[in-house]
């Protein structure tokens, strides 16, 4: 793997994302879209990386390029050390077995004219050659190992709440033992009390299985509780990354900042200090933050915006926290006195 800065030493990585770009083309008149832009990261065995970020920042281009289904550009996706970039139909369905995504919406995703038991068989009738009734078995135990009743199993979708579907939709992904889940926004569309309740779930099955994360979420709030490493896009390009504890409390990068001061908290001192440092209010279109392909994404709304965050692209720097940050504040350029732009 090319050696970067972005990356902790970390024993053989599971899945290793390695300068990856992805375009999307938007017909003859239209240039490119950059969803993702020359991103490296890496997830250990039973890790869980969390990639946050605005809307549009890139996070489910991001995990659809490890799952085959965005066109990747340039750069590498590794899983278990095989390059599985531009895997074809064949090896795609053989990898199905490792990795697994569950998506923000179960109920678009589950068949609603099949039981649950007949989705959840389906993996295994499909790629372990199981006879009914021991597939039924397994589905049992699994449904019970997520929090729902055996008889779950006889239902259709419908009848289940909006937790109960993504308890199923989580049960569907685990049905082949799989090493990594992409979760995407798997829990944004949850009551609180709900998500905490999915999330709970989700790190007792990584402990007792081992499990990998990618998880995708727009909100700090929610990987706090649940990651082990964060890392930050913003308009495709990877802008921060550390340790949750760091990222999630004291980031570096001044869009990270920007992102926990729009994150609710229940003391308003507290809020009002975030808001005050920092906040987002002014977006630009991704891929359209500062009207260049070079510079910096943050530059068009970051109160500490010099000429060489207009120009030139930051690098990745190591910052003390073990994290690493690609801002020109920390890579040894000094903040002018009179800023460019003031956040607003
Ligand atoms: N299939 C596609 N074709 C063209 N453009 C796309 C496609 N999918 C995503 N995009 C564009 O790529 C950019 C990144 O989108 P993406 O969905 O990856 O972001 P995101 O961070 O996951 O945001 P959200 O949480 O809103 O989905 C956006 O500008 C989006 O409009």
């Amino acid at each position: 793997m090319t050696a970067s800065p972005w990356e902790p030493d970390m024993p053989e990585p599971l899945l290793e994302i390695d300068q990856v770009s992805v375009e999307y083309h938007r017909g003859r008149r239209t240039p490119p879209l950059r969803a993702v832009d020359n991103v490296t990261l890496s997830v250990a065995p039973g890790e869980t990386l969390a990639i946050v970020g605005e809307s549009g920042s890139g996070k489910s281009t991001l995990g659809n390029a490890v799952l085959g289904l965005a066109p990747v550009l340039g750069g590498a996706i590794r899983f278990r050390g095989r390059d599985i970039t531009h895997a074809d139909h064949r090896e795609r369905r053989a990898l199905s077995r490792h990795i697994q995504v569950v998506f923000q919406d179960p109920y678009g995703s589950l068949n609603p004219v099949r039981t649950i038991g007949q989705t959840l068989a389906e993996p295994f009738l499909v790629h372990r050659n199981l006879d009914s009734a021991a597939a039924r078995a397994e589905v049992t135990a699994m449904l019970r190992r997520v929090g729902l009743p055996a008889d779950a199993a006889d239902r259709y979708p419908a009848k289940f709440s909006g937790g109960q579907r993504q308890r199923i939709a989580i049960a569907r992904a685990l049905m082949l033992s799989p090493q990594l889940i992409i979760c995407d926004e798997a829990v944004s569309a949850l009551d609180l009390s709900v998500q905490a309740q999915i999330l709970n779930l989700l790190s007792d099955l990584q402990r007792e299985f081992g499990l990998s994360y990618l998880f995708i979420s727009h909100d700090l709030d929610v990987v706090r509780h649940i990651s082990h490493r964060v890392a930050v896009l913003l308009h495709g390009r990877l802008v921060e990354q550390g340790p949750t504890a760091v990222v999630t409390t004291d980031p570096t990068h001044p869009y990270t900042q920007a992102l926990l001061a729009a994150v609710p908290v229940p003391d308003p001192q507290e809020q009002l200090r975030r808001r005050t440092r920092r906040n987002l209010e002014k977006r630009p279109r991704p891929g359209e933050s500062s009207g260049r392909s070079g510079g910096c994404p943050f530059s068009g709304r970051c109160m500490h915006t010099m000429e060489i965050c207009i120009t030139e692209t930051p690098p990745p720097s190591n910052v003390s926290s073990g994290g690493m940050v690609a801002c020109h504040l920390h890579a040894g350029h000094v903040l002018l006195e009179t800023p460019t732009q003031q956040a607003v």
